[in-house]
């Protein structure tokens, strides 16, 4: 294994020289060939980025020296990938590939009991309902993947969320609903969340006499569960194996089989273990995940992008931005490797909004706006879905219109000269036109989901999943631990405990005066 600064300083000086992303469709005949991917019904675009071939060579030898051939075998085998907590890390075995036969096993006795928790509760028809109680990875995933099955499936049941600890989040999520008919299914993969517990608490209180019988719970700490009340045969378990941001493929996934059926929830497994096949057994260079991943290196390690935008031209995967600020963020937005060494750049911020509402606000700053990047503004992912599920072919057409128009834009810019041109003679041309240049030459890459089936949105979370593995590896950086929430829940913990006393304790002047607004 070869120390990470020295390699991705080596991409860094081989991405040190001004490439035109618009000039490589005439220098590279074969570009789209090799920089266009599919797996099924995703297709990724990388051709709007600013990396030719000599750079993804560059990025492919880089990335076998990082071992990473060998890493993704140990990571599916089950070896304990995430080092510091000494644990294996098998979220695909959820979609039925790899583990050992114990793994094997617990998930099918576990997809059986779910499947048939589901219908039950579906056929029977007591429940019109459903809180999902949960934050994080318990609460993420499920939110993104409920709306975007409201695509193409039905929802059976009202399925209504609590996250947050602010009172407003459980305010709303009960706001309405009859506790008779309510079933309340409280996630938590540690049991030992603020915020879920209190939420837990709050609507088990606002159930009444339902309190037993309508609450749920999906854990990896049963005694936990139990411990909070609820009974031992409605807890629904998953596994250390499973980390929180990896974890809507588990039980913490039961709300939506109940929602929307299971047979809606296998498919979207299966959409996944597709591109976990795929990304299990395809050589690095035809590899989609492993490209979206090198692609990212270059945009932060090479052309130093300090962010990485997705705008998915989809309302139904509004989302996933914020899902993805998890799934990357918290796995590799680290700064110590495995070994304990200062580690180069990683994760780079992660932001975006729907498109188009996006071009109404930020889009300003994409086109025009200064950053460290080489290029300005930021790469952004854009994501589109190709089928209309809304009949309302107008819309659609204009929405996909929008979308194709802005990676254009961004790469094509609009020079000072045709700028001048348009404007003609006038006093303060020289004032104007550089205003109203578009630099250009920002990179992006375009994917699309043929349809935004329940099996394409397996495909693309999968995708980033693989992509997030790709870069901890590349990093050396542990993506499956989360050290750095802990010292802000410690502290919450003891100004809640100090508020409540009516001390002050002993913190800094600052802290103290905002602990006393309060009093
Ligand atoms: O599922 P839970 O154990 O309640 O955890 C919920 C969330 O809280 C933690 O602070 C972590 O930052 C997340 O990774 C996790 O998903």
């Amino acid at each position: 294994m070869t120390d990470r600064h020295t390699l991705l300083s080596s991409i860094a000086t081989e991405a040190d020289r001004d490439i035109s992303i618009a000039s490589l469709f005439d220098a590279e005949p074969d570009r789209l060939e090799n920089f266009v991917m599919r797996e099924g019904p995703l297709r990724a675009d990388f051709s709007k980025q600013a990396l030719d071939a000599a750079g993804l060579k560059a990025l492919l030898d880089m990335a076998a020296k990082c071992d990473l051939e060998e890493w993704r075998s140990k990571l599916f085998s089950g070896e304990k990938v995430n080092t510091s907590e000494d644990r294996a890390v098998l979220h695909m075995a959820l979609r039925g590939v790899g583990g050992t036969d114990e793994n094997k096993a617990e998930v099918a006795a576990m997809r059986q009991r779910m499947a048939d928790y589901a219908d039950t509760i579906r056929a029977d028809g007591k429940f019109k309902n459903i809180v999902h109680i949960g934050i994080g990875g318990s609460d993420l995933g499920p939110r993104l993947v409920a709306d975007a099955f409201e695509a193409s499936a039905e929802q059976s049941l009202t399925l209504r969320f609590a996250e947050n600890v602010d009172g407003a989040s459980v305010n709303d999520a009960i706001k309405g609903l009859n506790p008779a008919e309510t079933l309340a299914v409280v996630v938590s993969k540690s049991f030992g969340t603020q915020e879920t517990k209190m939420n837990g608490e709050s609507v088990r209180s606002w159930l009444g006499e339902y309190g037993n019988s309508n609450m749920i719970a999906v854990t990896a700490n049963r005694a936990g569960a139990v411990g909070f009340g609820v009974a031992a045969e409605n807890v629904f378990d998953f596994w250390d194996w499973v980390g929180g941001r990896y974890s809507v493929w588990s039980a913490v996934g039961l709300s939506l089989q109940i929602a929307y059926g299971p047979d809606v929830f296998a498919d979207f497994l299966d959409g996944a273990r597709a591109m976990d096949l795929h990304f299990r057994d395809q050589p690095l260079q035809e590899n989609l995940p492993v490209m979206m991943a090198l692609v990212g290196i270059w945009n932060r390690n090479g052309l130093g992008y300090g962010s990485q935008a997705v705008i998915p031209y989809s309302r139904r995967l509004r989302k996933f931005s914020a899902f993805l600020q998890q799934l990357e963020m918290e796995s590799n937005g680290k700064s110590a490797t495995r070994d304990g060494a200062t580690s180069t750049l990683t994760c780079p911020v992660i932001w975006g909004d729907e498109g188009t509402n996006g071009q109404h606000a930020f889009f300003q700053w994409l086109h025009q706006g200064t950053s460290e990047g080489r290029y300005g503004g930021a790469p952004v992912d854009f994501v589109a879905v190709l089928k209309d599920h809304e009949n309302r072919p107008a819309h659609h057409a204009a929405l996909l219109a929008n979308c194709f128009a802005q990676s254009e834009a961004l790469m094509l810019g609009k020079s000072e000269e045709i700028v001048r041109d348009e404007l003609g003679t006038r006093p303060d041309l020289d004032a104007l036109a550089p205003q109203m240049t578009f630099p250009g030459n920002r990179p992006s890459t375009t994917l699309t989901l043929d349809e935004l089936s329940p099996n394409a949105l397996g495909h693309l979370i999968a995708l980033y999943e693989h992509k997030t593995f790709v870069q901890g590896i590349v990093w050396n950086v542990n993506s499956f631990d989360q050290w750095g929430v802990q010292l802000g829940k410690v502290l919450a913990t003891t100004i809640l405990d100090e508020m409540e006393a009516g001390k002050s304790g002993d913190h800094d002047a600052s802290t103290t005066a905002l602990m006393q607004l309060i009093k």
